[in-house]
């Protein structure tokens, strides 16, 4: 190698870092903060914002002050990111090992635990002062009590030492339409308890389903989950069995609380039907997995426009609208009758 040559190769790495500092600098910044979102698993907190904005519109008969719903909102939102941030920090270990959860920013390596513990706990101050402040203290107590039952009961004790780990643990899960529900009224009646009662019977069929196709993964880091201790025919029994619990229960809002009317009557009901028939197709063939991921992801999708309904439902311009078509069709039949 030449003189020349040896002092251009030793230039390089510094020309590299003239050259490339700034796109380099910018690229790892969007790299860091790529990474803490994806602690916060913001996929699974839009669906628990959809149940809280449902909570809310219900609580407030359609009528939702808009700035209270954006604080309400952000804060479930920074209050769930802080639990998924430290149910991500507990569960490293086995995260690393199975395959689904091997990327995340902790077993990858792009998180150290330590930063994403404080990230956490930030996160759910934040979210604790922002409720309490433009909320109210029981919606910021509701908050950070589903961080705790998500943390310790669900993660810490259920997860890896109970079949019943998601029934129960699921809990945590059902508890942003209380949150939604004390924002708006301060307190939580009949309804706000039938929305965490659907939610929480939501969520076995929606867990469960997943775990029969991943049923493996859960095997290996001996996670209890139902499919791996009593297998899918079981499984899918309880899953069917949920189901027919969860349906009713969605009506109940309608009759006898009548919280809801014919619109969100005809959506749960309509939702509900597709749901059964789904879970019925997974109680005759429980080892299909073809069956088990479309029900999964049909119980996404079943939440979010159940919640719609609800909204749609509880807005005054839909309760003039179906008052006018009850008031005509029994103008029609008297007419009629005559
Ligand atoms: C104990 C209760 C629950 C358990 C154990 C559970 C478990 C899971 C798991 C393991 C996944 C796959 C996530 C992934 O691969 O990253 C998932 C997906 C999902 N869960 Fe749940 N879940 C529960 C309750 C809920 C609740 C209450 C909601 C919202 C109301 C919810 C919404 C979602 C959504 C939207 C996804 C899809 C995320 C995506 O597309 O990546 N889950 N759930
Ligand atoms: C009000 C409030 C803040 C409530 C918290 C609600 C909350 C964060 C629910 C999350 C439910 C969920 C995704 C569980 C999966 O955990 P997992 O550990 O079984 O999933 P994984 O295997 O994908 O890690």
């Amino acid at each position: 190698m030449t003189n020349s040559q040896i002092i251009t190769n030793s230039l390089q790495p510094m020309q590299e870092i003239l050259t490339n500092d700034r796109p380099r600098l910018h690229e790892n910044f969007s790299q860091v903060v790529k990474s803490y979102y994806q602690l916060t698993k913001p996929r699974i907190i839009l669906l628990l914002l959809i149940t809280t904005s449902a909570g809310m519109w219900m609580a407030a008969k359609g009528e939702v002050d808009p700035l209270l719903l954006v604080s309400t909102i952000t804060g479930g939102a920074l209050a769930s990111a802080s639990a998924n941030t430290i149910n991500c920090v507990y569960d490293s270990d086995i995260d690393y090992i199975m395959e689904r959860t091997r990327w995340r920013p902790i077993p990858s390596g792009r998180v150290k635990k330590r930063d994403a513990l404080i990230f956490a706990i930030a996160l759910a101050t934040i979210s604790f002062t922002l409720l309490t402040v433009v909320a109210n203290l029981l919606a910021a107590l509701l908050a950070m009590s589903g961080i705790v039952f998500y943390v310790l009961i669900y993660t810490h004790w259920l997860k890896r030492h109970s079949v019943q780990n998601i029934v129960i643990g699921g809990a945590a899960g059902a508890i942003p339409p209380l949150v939604g529900w004390a924002a708006v009224t301060g307190d939580l009646s009949w309804g706000a308890w039938l929305l965490f009662g659907i939610i929480f019977l939501w969520t076995p069929p929606h867990f469960w389903a997943l775990a029969m196709m991943i049923r493996d993964e859960y095997k290996e880091v001996g996670v209890p989950m139902l499919p791996v201790i009593e297998g899918d025919e079981a499984t899918a029994r309880q899953i069917w069995i949920y189901t027919l619990l969860m349906i009713p229960a969605t009506l109940l809002l309608v009759y006898p609380l009548h919280l809801a009317g014919a619109v969100y009557a005809g959506t749960a009901i309509f939702l509900g039907a597709i749901f059964a028939q789904k879970a019925w197709l997974l109680l005759q063939t429980p080892e299909d997995k073809v069956v088990a991921r479309s029900l999964f992801k049909y119980s996404i999708l079943y939440l979010m426009l159940l919640c719609a309904g609800i909204v749609v439902d509880s807005l005054p311009v839909t309760h003039n609208l179906t008052t006018a078509v009850v008031q005509n069709v029994q103008t029609l039949i008297s007419a009629v009758v005559m």
